[in-house]
């Protein structure tokens, strides 16, 4: 049998798809944050993010993007800044019924993450 993992109660590549992408359209489309991602390719970043989320939680996948240090060099993002990504992703993961202790357990692994991200404090 395959194993319970965070990425089969996630429902695999395909449920992650359809949260990444409705998380990067919002993402565009707020107001604290969006400007950040007004020339932003959404169908690529959306395929990275699967892969991430894919990989991070323990799916069948490889993350091909560049490392979260490199790829956010260069922008202001200051905690607010990342505060705000992690609402906007938890709307996403509201929308899709994901239930609440998966998330946690999502946004666990994602939090450490901003040690690189961060770029402003
Ligand atoms: C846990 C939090 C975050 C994760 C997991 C994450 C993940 C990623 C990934 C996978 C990429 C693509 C890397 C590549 O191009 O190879 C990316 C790019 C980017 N991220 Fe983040 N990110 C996070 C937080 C943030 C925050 C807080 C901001 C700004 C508010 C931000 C702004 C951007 C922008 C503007 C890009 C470039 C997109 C483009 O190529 O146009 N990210 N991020």
């Amino acid at each position: 049998d395959e194993p319970v993992t965070l990425y089969s109660q996630l429902g695999g590549k395909e449920s992650i798809r359809t949260v990444m992408d409705d998380f990067v359209q919002r993402l565009k489309q707020d107001e604290r944050i969006g400007d950040q991602f007004k020339f932003t390719n959404a169908d690529r970043l959306a395929g990275l993010l699967t892969e991430q989320v894919c990989e991070a939680t323990g799916g069948p996948c490889t993350y091909s993007g560049r490392d979260m240090k490199s790829s956010h060099a260069g922008m202001v993002i200051t905690k607010a800044h990342f505060n705000a990504l992690v609402e906007v992703l938890v709307d996403s993961l509201n929308a899709a019924k994901v239930p609440f202790a998966l998330q946690t357990d999502i946004l666990a692994l994602l939090a450490p993450m901003h040690r690189d991200i961060i770029t402003e404090r």
